[in-house]
């Protein structure tokens, strides 16, 4: 089975800068380290109101990084427009609300088809590869493939927040998801709450081709490192795959 990719977020490094409001941690430095630790690719979430990553962040990983950097952005003109100057290699469009903690789910590719068509062309157009972050959900695959994009990150946290009966039930929707997203020939990714727990049946899918972490991987680096941190993911990942 080919080699499922790791992508990793590192948007909670600059959370704790962002405690002291200063340069240190620094984003780009833990993105190096993570390169050198096996990371496939580095994930970065520019919020609107940025709380974490900066523009300046966006900008010094767009400069330095030797892998492929995936911009995470809410679907408006002002990240649109940033993605077009930073050409990142890739664009994953998610919700954003200001009282959220976090994500809370997928974006309504159906719902928000019209809003979202042109913003997705743009970014396609300019050569980037576009994912959006949506609910294992036939509905929003279908929607997402409408809108050109070629790839879909399948929302886990759920999945994530679940136990028991109910984790697994949530486990076969990602797993219909995954395989239905196949069929209709998008690429399909997933991310979102994953652990050293949690992960294994999820990378255990074999349509996924890439998984993105952050926040389980940074607050790990802080009892372990972080290339052991990210070493034990991969560990984890490739045994899934064995
Ligand atoms: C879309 C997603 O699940 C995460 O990549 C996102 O970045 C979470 O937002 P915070 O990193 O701000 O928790
Ligand atoms: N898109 C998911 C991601 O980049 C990382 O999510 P998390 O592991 O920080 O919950």
């Amino acid at each position: 089975m080919q080699k499922l990719r790791l992508g990793v977020n590192i948007d909670h490094v600059a959370t704790v800068r962002q405690a002291r409001g200063g340069s240190h941690p620094s984003p780009l430095r833990a993105a190096m380290m993570a390169a050198a630790a096996g990371a496939d690719g580095i994930t970065a979430h520019l919020r609107e109101d940025r709380r974490h990553i900066s523009d300046h962040d966006i900008e010094s990983l767009r400069l330095e990084l030797r892998i492929p950097l995936n911009l995470e952005m809410a679907a408006t003109p002002e990240m649109k427009d940033i993605a077009l100057k930073h050409l990142p290699h890739a664009c994953c469009i998610v919700p954003e609300n200001r009282q959220e903690r976090t994500t809370e789910g997928g974006i309504d590719a159906a719902g928000q088809f019209d809003r979202l068509k042109p913003i997705v062309r743009e970014l396609v157009d300019a050569g980037i590869r576009v994912s959006m972050f949506i609910e294992p959900d036939k509905r929003q695959l279908d929607a997402s493939r409408a809108l050109g994009a070629p790839v879909v990150e399948l929302h886990t946290g759920a999945y994530s927040n679940a136990t028991g009966a109910l984790q697994a039930e949530l486990l076969k929707k990602c797993v219909d998801a995954a395989t239905y997203g196949g069929s209709i020939g998008l690429e399909i990714h997933a991310g979102h709450g994953l652990t050293y727990e949690n992960v294994q049946p999820i990378a255990a899918i074999p349509q996924i081709k890439e998984l993105n972490i952050g926040h389980y991987i940074i607050g790990e680096a802080i009892f372990v490192g972080l290339e052991a941190s990210i070493r034990r993911m991969r560990q984890l990942m490739d045994e899934a795959r064995a």
